[in-house]
């Protein structure tokens, strides 16, 4: 495909649209194979051997990337435009959001280069076993160790809490009796920040923090730890395996526990082939499509049912449920699919006394 550039106002490469797709969906001709083809003597030499891309990207549902390319991109003084296209543009939330991070990503690089995250996770406090945290509260109350969420607003319910400070909600549901927290750190989408971990665990906060973010590159594993996380979160509906398992393994290195995160049977079944140590990597089950937004609990029992629920027992993840959890009830039914750890955001923040709310959930009061 040939691309000519041109210059349209002072700063700006407009690059021209390419020719038609052959396959708009962004996915690979499904003849491809991973790896280098296999010659025979007979084959001339000269063939190139075809470098292919992946079977594997053919297991996630959204585009990583606009087909086109990222409509704008900062590049210095410069900046790369891509004409509008029907093509190009996100088919559903969670592809909007992942090719945000790709722009978002260009510019926290220029504001603080990973060398500057490295030094930081170099002379950073020691992370907390987050995985472990919950497996205790599991333990010690008999319910699943609650992760709560600390969360200012999403796509699909606008602000939940516009009276939002994030300390006093983290301080309150650690005085509840949460096992963990999760902080959102999306801006774009979340109204969140990484600032936000970074100030909760300034404040004296004890139990350990994941941070819930798109994470599509190692960068943000590093910008997390450099801001007090002590887990991070995949979600399998944007990384194919071949992404989980670089992340998994970079995510420990720094010290960081891993929650992957899935939302179908499928999703569940490729993510177990992976190779993952229990210690060091729970699952979750989303009961939020992240594309529709729908959510529906009963998802949570459907796949633990399966015999790829099945696995994650005998295999001994810890399985979280996550999301549309408001009740007692919506927590024991959680329970009772097998799940020993449930992340409720809406319910709890939305409440003017998250510390009763947390309370009032896990029927500790
Ligand atoms: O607010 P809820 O319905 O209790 O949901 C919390 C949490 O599960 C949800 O925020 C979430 C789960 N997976 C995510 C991935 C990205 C962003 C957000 C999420």
């Amino acid at each position: 495909m040939q691309h000519t550039s041109s210059f349209s106002g002072r700063n700006t490469l407009i690059l021209p649209q390419r020719q038609p797709a052959a396959f708009s969906t962004g996915r690979r001709p499904p003849q491809q194979t991973i790896g280098v083809q296999k010659r025979t003597r007979s084959q001339a030499v000269e063939t190139p051997p075809q470098i292919v891309e992946t079977a594997s990207d053919q297991e996630v549902m959204i585009r990583r990337r606009a087909p086109d390319g990222i409509p704008q991109q900062p590049c210095g003084a410069m900046r790369f435009e891509v004409p509008e296209t029907e093509d190009n543009k996100p088919r559903n939330i969670l592809e909007e959001i992942v090719w945000w991070k790709a722009q978002e990503m260009v510019r926290m690089k220029e504001k603080e280069p990973l060398a500057r995250l490295s030094m930081q996770i170099k002379v950073a406090a020691p992370s907390r076993d987050f995985i472990g945290a919950l497996r205790a509260a599991n333990e010690r109350i008999g319910k699943p160790g609650l992760i709560a969420e600390v969360k200012k607003a999403s796509p699909s319910r606008g602000v939940i809490q516009p009276d939002f400070d994030p300390v006093r909600i983290a301080k309150a549901y650690e005085a509840g009796g949460a096992a963990c927290l999760s902080v959102l750190t999306d801006a774009k989408y979340f109204q969140g920040s990484f600032d936000y971990l970074a100030q909760i665990r300034a404040a004296g906060v004890a139990t350990p923090l994941l941070c819930k973010e798109f994470i599509v590159e190692a960068y943000q594993l590093f910008k997390a730890r450099a801001s007090g996380a002590d887990a991070v979160l995949l979600i399998a509906a944007v990384l194919p395996n071949s992404d989980l398992a670089y992340l998994i393994k970079a995510a420990n290195k720094c010290g960081l526990q891993v929650l992957v995160e899935v939302h179908t049977i499928a999703e569940l079944e490729r993510v177990l082939k992976l190779d993952m140590d229990s210690s060091q990597v729970m699952l979750g089950i989303n009961n939020r499509d992240l594309q529709t937004f729908k959510v529906d609990i009963e998802n949570n029992r459907r796949i633990m049912e399966s015999s790829a629920g099945q696995q994650v027992k005998e295999r001994g993840f810890l399985m979280a449920g996550e999301s549309g959890i408001f009740t007692p009830e919506h927590v024991a039914f959680v329970q009772s699919t097998g799940c020993d750890a449930i992340l409720v955001g809406e319910s709890l923040v939305k409440e003017g006394n998250p510390e009763a709310a947390v309370k009032k959930l896990l029927s500790l009061a």
